[in-house]
């Protein structure tokens, strides 16, 4: 990429394993939530103190702080970044259009306690980047006050070339289901390909190249607490998803002076400004505050070797905590290849009613409580204390199968949980992909019940 310097000076940079694709591999510095120390031009980071008078370089020194100053050290996340121009150097943003873009709190349809489910979203038709290409599928809270989520699929056949985007309501996790993406981020950049997440904190500056000439996939918009990982609690210090697998870019940066567009989410609408330079002007930086990666193949997935179907926290790798400890705001789950051994047990999930909303996304292959219609790319929404679970096809394989270990392979789906009921966005709720037809896959249920 012309102009782009991205030599690292780390010791601890890793070249990391990378599924993505052909091209450029970005170099990742290892560890999740460590304080990561990265230079790309040697002497660009003062040493022993944060804003000497003079930065090295003649770098501007500038903090992005993620929590509030006077969180606990356990939780407190900022990122000092050294660049060519202050991020302060821009003019005025105006408003744009949202496109098919939303924010919560989300009213514009009533709650639906019904079983919901979309097709996978079609394609874009016309030129499409990744801001243009966002659909909000609902979500709940209020992005003001920092509490609750949203969920989008996101499409797009073009890069951006000379337009950034910033959302200061949220970070954005990143489920790629079609094609890989490269996050140029004002930290550095990130390959993300299907079977991989990414996650870009609230207010970082990046362009999303694309990997594929077409890509999709889904979003967590997160507007509460920082994802961080679950408790472990008697599983011990291993397991689940490892710290070490967790990647950050290393320094790269854009020193191209040019006009460009920033886009910024901001209360729920987007906004633009016009810039003479790139916002990724970072030439070194050290913190906890930074966009990371995680291959989903890497997750340590833990289940039963007696029996019975444990309840699927086991498989969190990433939650977002409220101030009640255990209730998340978030919860990002993921039912991976795994083996199913349980004795004298019904494998699939059982039905279930519970408090908390399930969203549900398919990045490959077919989910084990339902034999058709759940498609890569498509979703399903079971808000609170709606009744759901395996259709009336996977009952009967399930309980009449013979329970020899069995590999579940080829297949990833993935569920984002949340505290609260799961509000659609008008264009989600009317959208031609929404299966009339949904409550269909539980008719074939018949009543068994013989009085002994
Ligand atoms: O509804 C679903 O398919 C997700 C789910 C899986 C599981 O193993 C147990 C409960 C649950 O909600
Ligand atoms: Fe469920």
């Amino acid at each position: 990429m012309p102009g782009r310097d991205a030599v690292t000076t780390s010791t601890a940079a890793v070249e990391a394993h990378d599924t993505s694709g052909t091209g450029e591999q970005p170099r990742y510095l290892p560890g999740f939530g460590n304080e990561h120390v990265t230079e790309a031009v040697p002497g660009a980071l003062p040493e022993g103190r944060n804003s000497p008078q003079r930065a090295p370089l003649g770098l501007y020194a500038e903090q992005i702080s993620g929590t509030a100053f006077t969180q606990p050290r356990s939780v407190n996340q900022r990122t000092w970044v050294y660049r060519i121009l202050p991020s302060a150097a821009h003019g005025p943003f105006r408003k744009i259009g949202d496109g098919l873009l939303r924010t919560a709190p989300f009213t514009d349809v009533p709650a639906d306690p019904n079983r919901l489910r979309w097709d996978p979203l079609p394609l874009p038709d016309a030129p499409t980047d990744f801001v243009d290409g966002l659909f909000t599928i609902g979500g709940n809270g209020d992005a003001e006050t920092r509490a609750g989520i949203a969920v989008h699929w996101y499409r797009a056949d073009t890069s951006m070339t000379d337009r950034y985007f910033v959302n200061a309501d949220g970070e954005f996790l990143i489920v790629p289901q079609l094609g890989g993406l490269l996050l140029d981020t004002e930290l550095g950049r990130l390959r993300v390909a299907p079977g991989e997440i990414a996650v870009v904190p609230r207010g970082i500056r990046y362009r999303v190249e694309l990997l594929a000439p077409v890509v999709r996939g889904y979003i967590c918009e997160n507007y509460g607490a920082s994802f961080t990982l679950p408790e472990r609690g008697p599983i011990g210090a291993n397991g689940l998803a490892n710290e070490r697998d967790f990647l950050a870019p290393t320094a790269a940066f854009d020193d191209r002076r040019r006009d460009v567009q920033v886009v910024q989410k901001f209360g729920g609408g987007l906004w633009a400004a016009d810039y003479d330079h790139s916002p990724l002007d970072v030439v070194a930086w050290h913190g906890t505050y930074t966009p990371y990666k995680y291959d989903l193949a890497r997750f340590m997935t833990i289940g039963t070797i007696s029996f019975d179907h444990p309840d699927p926290s086991i498989f969190t790798v990433l939650t977002s905590p409220t101030d009640t400890p255990g209730l998340a705001n978030a919860d990002f789950v993921i039912f991976p290849p795994r083996w199913l051994v349980g004795e004298d047990t019904f494998r699939p999930p059982w039905y279930h009613r519970n408090v908390m909303s399930e969203f549900m996304g398919l990045v490959r292959g077919v989910y084990d409580a339902k034999a058709d219609g759940f498609l890569p790319g498509g979703a399903s929404l079971h808000n609170g204390f709606t009744s759901h679970g395996p259709d009336a096809e996977t009952y009967a394989r399930a309980s009449t199968g013979e329970l020899r270990p069995r590999k579940l392979d080829d297949t990833l789906a993935f569920m984002f949980e949340s505290r609260w009921i799961v509000r659609l966005t008008e264009h989600a709720a009317t959208a031609p992909s929404l299966q009339d037809d949904y409550d269909g896959v539980w008719d074939g249920l018949r009543p068994h019940f013989t009085r002994p």
